[in-house]
């Protein structure tokens, strides 16, 4: 037997840090949303207790250190399955980007097989068992649009933001989120973007306003690190995008646009700064 599960990038719309913690992880107050730009995964039950992964992407390990592999390894041990799984990994979204992928891809593993197992694990355990692969693992068992508190995973689910274009530009670097958290300095902030700000524009569906409330108290550490970021960035914004921020640890910047009109225009001109530009629809 076979399932399959998309795994769609997240975007986070505001994401504020409000201090670091004991353990090392720094409270944060995030708004998130999915975007319709996705890996497809598919998985058949293999006979023997095994995990194989396999991926037409070069670029991502496929051992035990695949996202998706701890998701299925976790999964297995958890609920006793003696079975194995074969799972491929059709990847479209750019890896270490600040959209999620593989922590989409965990998530995705994690729903499709409670499924192929037919475990009837509810979707709060699904979200607790995700929070051990990692922070942004639990929003994406869920997608939809919700705030996220804690290191990421309290979730508290809100009304989808206004349908619109997303314009994607991921620059060709690397960028860890360790080492973004690592560099924050609370201290040196000058504003907080507002939490309830935006999510009032969000229920009142004020398209402009959500462009008005977009903020990310990662963008000064990563847009001094790489100074292409901020170049992408102020680019976005001459094209004509309505909003523009980093999303998560970045190094992708996103555009929100409603005029499908200005979208080409906008995606043309930022092909000539990055190889890895995305037009899509806001997953509502
Ligand atoms: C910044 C965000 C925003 O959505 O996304 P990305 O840029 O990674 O997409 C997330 O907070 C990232 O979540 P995720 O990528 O799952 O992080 P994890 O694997 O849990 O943690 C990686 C490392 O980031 C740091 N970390 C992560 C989350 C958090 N709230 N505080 C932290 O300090 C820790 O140093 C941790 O060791
Ligand atoms: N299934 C997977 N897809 C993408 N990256 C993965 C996957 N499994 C593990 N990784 C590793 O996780 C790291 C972060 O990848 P990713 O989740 O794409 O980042 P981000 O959270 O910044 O969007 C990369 O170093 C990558 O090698």
């Amino acid at each position: 037997m076979k399932v399959y599960e998309k795994a769609p990038a997240k975007i986070n719309l505001m994401l504020d840090v409000l201090h670091k913690r004991q353990d090392g992880y720094h409270e944060v107050e995030m708004v998130m949303t999915m975007v319709d730009l996705a890996d497809r995964l598919e998985m058949e039950e293999l006979p023997r207790d095994t995990i194989i992964i396999s991926s037409q992407a070069g670029y991502i390990p496929l051992d035990e250190k695949n996202l998706a592999f701890q998701a299925a390894k976790l999964i297995k041990d958890r609920y006793d399955v003696k079975q194995g799984v074969y799972i491929h990994l059709d990847k479209k979204i750019p890896v270490a980007a600040g959209l999620a992928g593989g922590s989409s891809d965990a998530a995705a593993t994690l729903r499709g097989l409670n499924r192929l197992w037919k475990l009837n694990i509810p979707e709060t355990e699904l979200q607790e068992l995700g929070a051990e692969l990692g922070s942004d693992v639990p929003f994406c068992v869920t997608g939809g649009t919700a705030i996220a508190r804690g290191r990421g995973e309290k979730l508290e689910a809100i009304a989808n933001p206004p349908q619109c274009w997303v314009v994607l530009a991921k620059p060709p670097i690397n960028v860890s989120t360790a080492d973004v958290y690592g560099r924050f300095r609370a201290d040196k902030l000058q504003s907080h973007p507002s939490m309830t700000q935006m999510v009032q524009a969000i229920e009142q569906q004020n398209f402009h306003e959500v462009c008005g409330q977009l903020g990310n108290v990662l963008e000064d550490v990563t847009l001094s690190l790489y100074p292409e970021v901020y170049q992408l960035k102020d680019a976005m914004i001459k094209l004509g995008a309505d909003g523009v921020l980093m999303s998560g640890s970045g190094p992708t910047v996103f555009g929100l646009v409603s005029k499908e009109s200005k979208v080409s225009r906008i995606y043309n001109g930022l092909r000539g700064f990055c190889k890895e530009v995305y037009a899509v629809r806001m997953l509502t």
